[in-house]
């Protein structure tokens, strides 16, 4: 590694040590180190708060251009991370540590998406450097509680007074690793939704045999919801359909059983039963149809089954639906955006949907174009998994493939 490589490493190492994961993100850790930072780069810093108690701020770093009156970039990252289960990690989850032999840098955050604002300011850097000066003025937004929804942070902020007048004309954010060698690109996210079903049933002594028990009624639950999510499964793999592309329904919790000091209680059999599934939905799904399916074929009240089903990710369009971003001729920042790519000596896949969900479809709601883009390829796709890594090299790569992707947004004349 060359000097300023060993240094960028150890920037991304610095910034993941920040302990950011809910439920008590540290953001005034990330705030000074991230203002600091873009100071150091001779960039604007502004701190915004969308909350009365000041404990989310949201930092703006702006790279002024020469003509103010086109439209701006932003780029966008989210400070806040998931929690992470440090017992099932290989190495601490905060430590930022580097394998000498891989380069693998371990940490949550390290690809959800801690890497972005460093490869960001190190582009920057970078440009600078070179004497570049871009037309277009840059912002690079960090925003808090992402992974929670956004309602306090990219939600308030884009229906705010400064995001207005930022006069955003394109956003790039956080997409997904790539296990190739091609980069991968999102042009809108999926809808989140939340189920919860919850049975009821005859209680009694755990040696009887019974009709219609608690547990009996949700697991008819949680076999009819299973061949659906199988069904949709089996298109994705056999490449018929992408990840985003289909219906996911995965159950990410279960509730039931008679608690007792040392576990629950065995010879009882519970009158309450309940399981949460996370319900991802594509642009293209009739949300209509799916409450149907809820309300007829999954938690029927006739097996004695009550549900809620709760939109989570807002932001759509009229119709309810995610709103996309086109990526075709239409959509000159899209051709600005493919062509720095290819000149950055990278492939891009075919656009994508996103199967989670990001900050970008409050940018996409407003009319702003936005893409998903993380620039990591041959990189296990392992976003709120255990051991998080991202090797250094193809971090190091990121930082030049922002170079080109600053350089030509920020100069695109349209
Ligand atoms: C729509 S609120 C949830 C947002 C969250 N984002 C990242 O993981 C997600 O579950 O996709
Ligand atoms: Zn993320
Ligand atoms: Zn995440």
């Amino acid at each position: 590694f060359t000097a300023l490589e060993s240094d960028q490493i150890a920037r991304f190492q610095e910034y993941l040590r920040i302990r950011t994961a809910h439920p008590s993100p540290d953001y005034a850790g990330a705030s000074a180190f991230l203002l600091h930072y873009a100071a150091s780069l001779g960039l604007h810093t502004t701190t915004l708060h969308f909350t009365p108690c000041k404990t989310k701020p949201l930092l703006l770093l702006t790279w002024r251009g020469s003509d103010p009156s086109l439209p701006s970039v932003l780029l966008n990252s989210h400070m806040d991370s998931v929690p992470a289960e440090p017992e099932h990690w290989a190495h601490p989850p905060f430590a930022a540590h580097r394998d000498p032999t891989t380069g693998r840098i371990y940490a949550r955050g390290a690809q959800d998406d801690k890497c972005l604002p460093v490869q960001y300011l190190e582009a920057i850097r970078g440009l600078q450097a070179a004497g570049f000066a871009p037309a277009r003025t840059i912002h690079i937004s960090l925003v808090p509680d992402e992974e929670i929804g956004g309602a306090d942070g990219f939600d308030k902020f884009a229906r705010s007074e400064e995001f207005r007048a930022l006069n955003i004309g394109f956003m790039l954010d956080e997409g997904q690793a790539s296990p190739t060698d091609v980069f991968r690109v999102f042009y809108a996210d999926r809808l989140v939704w939340r189920l919860v079903v919850k049975a009821a049933g005859a209680p009694g002594h755990g040696s009887r045999m019974l009709d219609g028990a608690a547990v009996d009624n949700l697991m008819d639950c949680v076999e009819t919801i299973a061949a659906f999510r199988d069904a949709q499964f089996r298109m994705v793999k056999s490449g018929e359909k992408g990840p985003g592309e289909v219906v996911s329904v995965n159950p990410v919790y279960m509730k039931a059983g008679i608690p007792s000091p040392t576990g629950f209680v065995m010879n009882m059999q519970p009158s309450e039963a309940e399981v949460g599934f996370d319900l991802r939905l594509p642009p293209t799904e009739d949300i209509e149809q799916i409450k149907r399916r809820v309300e007829e074929e999954w938690a029927p009240s006739h097996k004695n089954l009550t549900y809620e089903l709760v939109q989570k990710g807002p932001a759509t369009d009229v119709s309810g639906r995610p709103v996309s971003t086109a990526t075709n001729a239409s959509n000159p920042w899209w051709l600005t955006f493919e062509r720095a790519i290819a000149s950055a000596g990278g492939e891009l896949s075919k656009p994508e949907i996103l199967s989670s969900t990001t900050d970008s479809r409050f940018a996409r709601q407003l009319g702003i174009p936005a893409l998903g883009f993380s620039p990591m390829t041959r990189t296990p796709i392992l976003l709120h998994d255990h051991n998080e890594f991202l090797e250094d090299r193809v971090f190091l790569r990121g930082i030049q493939v922002y170079e080109h992707v600053i350089r030509a947004l920020s100069s695109f004349q349209g």
